[in-house]
């Protein structure tokens, strides 16, 4: 494997993962902080497209600030020095957690809980005119039971437009048809997700590209109360309607946001405060360090470090 560029003013001290694009190491930073320091792979520099997401993902980090949003402390956006310090999550990505525990479900009151976070941030996002193309379990991050929602690299303001993507199993039918993605179609793979934590599998299977791209346009999803009669009724009508095959057929993440912290018992308006402004741009630097704009139960597992990445042979980028 190839060894991590050093990052001046980084202590490196182990590796905590590795994904398609970037290699990333539990370090110190200058505060003496311990942070998840994500280094892109050189392939990545040198890959004009894998190195515009990745910059893209340092500045959208940089810039947004909720709680349920993966926090970026530092980075640079572009260059050979090209990083970005994060918040270190010890409950590693969910992907992880799930794939230790293959055919088990989550406790159902961790799964609603996860799934809140997620929506929350997700919201947080929308609310701001921002949309984030790629919800799944491996871009969600857990610490003392809650979850945070990361990897912003395809994430885009509607207002400035964005390229379409996606991951296939959690791409909506509107994206497979070579529309716009939209806060709706992030919604559909919230609805996925919802499937996959609390029905405890994936409403539309596939072994190729061609095969989820069939399924998600003309199959129907099992109501997800057949599935798992615990779950709540409001949020499983709502995660049914998350998968509607018509983008205004669905709920906002907002309201599945509310559904779930009420089946938790939480008052939606006093939970959590979403700020309303719209993020204050920062500038950064092409090549120099940029000033970050910001700053459960433990059922969940802890990571185990040095977690290896995943690779998902039909994950799509365009
Ligand atoms: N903030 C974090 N805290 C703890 N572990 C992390 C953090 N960020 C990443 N990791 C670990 O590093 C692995 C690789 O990270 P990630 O998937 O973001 O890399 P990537 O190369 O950007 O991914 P992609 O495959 O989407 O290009 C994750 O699966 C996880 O195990």
């Amino acid at each position: 494997m190839t060894p991590a560029r050093s990052i001046p003013g980084y202590k490196l001290l182990h590796l905590l993962g590795r994904g398609h694009t970037s290699l990333v190491h539990l370090a110190r930073d200058p505060e003496g902080r311990q942070v998840a320091l994500k280094i892109p792979l050189e392939e990545t520099l040198g890959t004009p497209e894998a190195a515009a997401r990745f910059g893209n993902e340092v500045r959208l980090t940089l810039q947004f600030r909720h709680p349920r949003l993966v926090r970026g402390y530092a980075g640079t956006a572009f260059g050979p020095r090209a990083f970005v310090a994060l918040h270190y999550y010890p409950g590693g990505a969910l992907s992880d957690v799930l794939e230790r525990q293959p055919g088990t479900r989550l406790p159902l009151e961790n799964a609603l809980r996860v799934l809140a976070d997620v929506a929350s941030g997700l919201a947080h996002l929308h609310r701001l005119g921002a949309v984030h193309q790629d919800v799944k379990t491996q871009n969600v991050y857990l610490e003392g039971g809650r979850a945070a929602l990361g990897d912003l690299g395809s994430a885009y303001f509607s207002a400035q437009g964005g390229e379409a993507s996606g991951s296939p199993f959690y791409m909506a039918p509107e994206i497979y048809r070579g529309g716009s993605s939209s806060p709706a179609s992030d919604v559909y793979s919230l609805g996925i997700l919802a499937y996959e934590l609390l029905g405890g599998e994936r409403p539309h299977q596939g072994e190729s590209y061609q095969d989820l791209m069939g399924a998600h346009l003309t199959r129907f999803a099992p109501p997800l109360s057949f599935l798992n009669p615990e779950v709540p009724r409001p949020v499983a009508r709502l995660a049914e309607l998350a998968l509607a095959k018509r983008p205004p057929d669905r709920p906002s993440a907002d309201a599945l946001r509310g559904a779930l912290l009420d089946s938790l018992g939480e008052d939606p308006s006093a939970h959590e405060s979403l700020p309303d402004e719209a993020p204050t741009p920062r500038q950064i630097g092409r090549h120099g360090p940029s000033a970050p704009c910001a700053r459960l139960a433990a059922a969940l597992e802890p990571e185990p470090e040095g977690a290896g990445g995943r690779w998902n042979p039909f994950k799509r980028r365009r």
